[in-house]
């Protein structure tokens, strides 16, 4: 069977991205979303997404990880959002439904400014921190992120008992200045570093905020500017929580399925 595909990446967090209004794709086929991502034998990407339609919703998005995992995805949903408008399922502003629940959007010339869900909690130990942002992620503040071993130090604390048995994306920041951090960050279900995580930096910049009593956050990754914006409440909950970057259509393709 032959199936149309579109490439996309969010500062460099690449998907897969089906038009999946007719249900042509079978969602239980996991190791066939694996190959699709595989870099050798697929197309190859960080994941997978099938755009849906949705009973109350402009759209539903599914995602998947490389190996077949589901969660929420910041970068892959602002993907999400300028593939819906290039099918002509919305306009600028939206309201669509993710694994996490609703969001809205809004696209912004090449970029795309996404609702997360609110954050009801920080947790820390040791001076590190775990905060879910519709996917979980272990925090860790360190120098010279350039040359720090993320994939090492990443797969030890994502498959440490501490978070057994689901494990955890893990995020690495560096201070750059009170509004400024560079973040590099290892992902569950890629098993691997990305070029971007945007419920990741998401998370990191909550906990900057927090710190630094800033409420706006320029993220630098290795593929790129992020910038998150929040409300805080209470200290450690935040709502009005957005996520902003480029979001860029690649190519289009045809699978042999
Ligand atoms: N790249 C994503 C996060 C995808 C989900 C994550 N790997 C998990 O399994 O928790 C993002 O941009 O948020």
């Amino acid at each position: 069977m032959l199936l149309t595909f579109y490439k996309y990446q969010g500062t460099g967090n690449d998907f897969v991205m089906i038009d999946d209004r007719h249900h042509v794709f079978d969602d239980q086929d996991l190791p066939l979303v694996n190959r699709l991502c595989n870099r050798r034998f697929g197309v190859g990407a960080d994941g997978l997404i099938l755009i849906r339609e949705h009973s109350e919703y402009d759209f539903e998005m599914i995602y998947f990880n490389a190996d077949g995992s589901q969660s929420m995805c910041g970068n892959g949903a602002r993907c999400a959002v300028a593939f819906a408008n290039f099918l002509g399922i919305i306009k600028a502003k939206t309201r669509f439904w993710a694994i996490d629940g609703p969001h809205t959007a809004e696209i912004i010339e090449d970029e795309v400014c996404l609702g997360m869900s609110e954050v009801n909690g920080v947790a820390s130990e040791n001076e590190e921190y775990f905060v879910n942002t519709g996917s979980p992620h272990h925090i860790r503040f360190v120098h010279q992120l350039d040359h720090y071993p993320v994939v090492e130090e990443g797969a030890k604390i994502r498959y440490s008992t501490k978070y057994s048995p689901h494990g955890t994306n893990v995020n690495f920041i560096e201070k750059i200045d009170d509004r400024t951090i560079k973040v590099r960050t290892y992902e569950r279900g890629v098993e691997d570093e990305t070029l971007s995580c945007g419920t990741g930096v998401t998370a990191c910049a909550l906990v900057y905020g927090m710190a630094t009593e800033q409420n706006s956050i320029l993220i630098k990754t290795l593929g790129g500017d992020l910038t998150v914006k929040f409300k805080a409440k209470d200290h450690n909950k935040f709502t009005e929580v957005t996520l902003k970057g480029k979001a860029i259509q690649v190519y289009k393709g045809v699978l042999t399925i």
